[in-house]
């Protein structure tokens, strides 16, 4: 039996997102989300820009307070059992913002501590992540100095070093360049395939093709489809063409509109 099917049960859903909203002003973000995320899974968010991705992360994380719904993570409710949920979760979130006058190596070390960790276990699993997600050469350079793929996987770390049940990824792979997106990847794999679930939002439908196992389309703060890759998928060819037609962008074309561009008058 896995880690998380031992805390919520075989077959357990490791989120439970139930009749969930938020509107800031005017704008609907997330219109009335039911969702059950299966544990165990690398689960991939996808949807435009502006969809609600980020909006329904952060509530699910605990981050952003829902207008209305619940969400359960590993059995506990987000909001009224944080605690209980944050010892669980790792979190990368969007445009993350991290203590930069620290090092790497001084950051993982405070991160640990914060999560209660012993020094000894800390100093072991920091080394390691460094070494896996090749930081052990700027382990003692300051995070301010680190380039945008560097914070990712420094982030990444972060998030990882508690060993969470479940793991949540605002686009992991945005800035990130490929030999350092498949040392990430290779991370989260052999992490799902300890039992462990991944959950990540992400517009790049190739990568979600290619690592995830389910998959949710979310477009104008509502879920258009979910279920596994195949499912989504139907008889689509790829996964981009079924999200084409899902999202309702299929056949656009830049068209007569852009007439000018690249030709005519300047
Ligand atoms: N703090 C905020 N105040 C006002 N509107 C917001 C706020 N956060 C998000 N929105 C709006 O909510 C909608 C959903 O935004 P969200 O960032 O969740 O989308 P997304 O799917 O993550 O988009 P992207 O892929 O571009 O990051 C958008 O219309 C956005 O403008």
């Amino acid at each position: 039996m896995t880690a998380a099917e031992t805390a919520a049960g075989p077959g357990a859903a490791a989120v439970r997102i139930r009749g969930l909203w938020k509107r800031f002003g005017e704008q609907v973000a997330v219109a009335g989300i039911d969702l059950a995320l299966p544990a165990g899974k690398f689960i991939g968010l996808v949807g435009p820009n502006g969809a609600g991705k980020t909006t329904t992360l952060s509530m699910v994380t605990g981050l952003l307070r829902p207008d209305q719904g619940t969400v359960e993570v590993v059995g506990h409710d987000v909001w009224r059992d944080p605690v209980e949920v944050k010892a669980r979760i790792g979190v990368l979130p969007e445009g993350l913002r991290l203590f930069e006058r620290l090092s790497g190596r001084e950051l993982l070390a405070y991160t640990g501590r914060l999560r209660g960790l012993p020094g000894a276990e800390v100093d072991k699993r920091a080394a390691q992540l460094l070494d896996v997600l090749d930081l052990a050469g700027a382990r003692h350079k300051l995070v301010i100095d680190y380039s945008t793929g560097m914070r990712k996987k420094i982030g990444l770390a972060a998030a990882l070093l508690h060993n969470p049940e479940v793991l949540f990824l605002d686009e992991p792979f945005e800035g990130v360049d490929p030999v350092s997106a498949q040392t990430i990847r290779g991370v989260l794999e052999r992490y799902t395939g300890s039992g462990a679930t991944v959950v990540f939002s992400s517009h790049v439908m190739e990568l979600v093709e290619s690592l995830c196992d389910w998959v949710a389309v979310m477009a104008a703060g509502r879920i258009r489809a979910h279920g596994t890759l195949a499912e989504v998928r139907g008889a689509a060819p790829s996964l981009q063409q079924a999200f084409l037609e899902l999202v309702g962008a299929h056949g656009r074309t830049a068209g007569t509109d852009l007439d000018w561009l690249g030709g005519g008058p300047r």
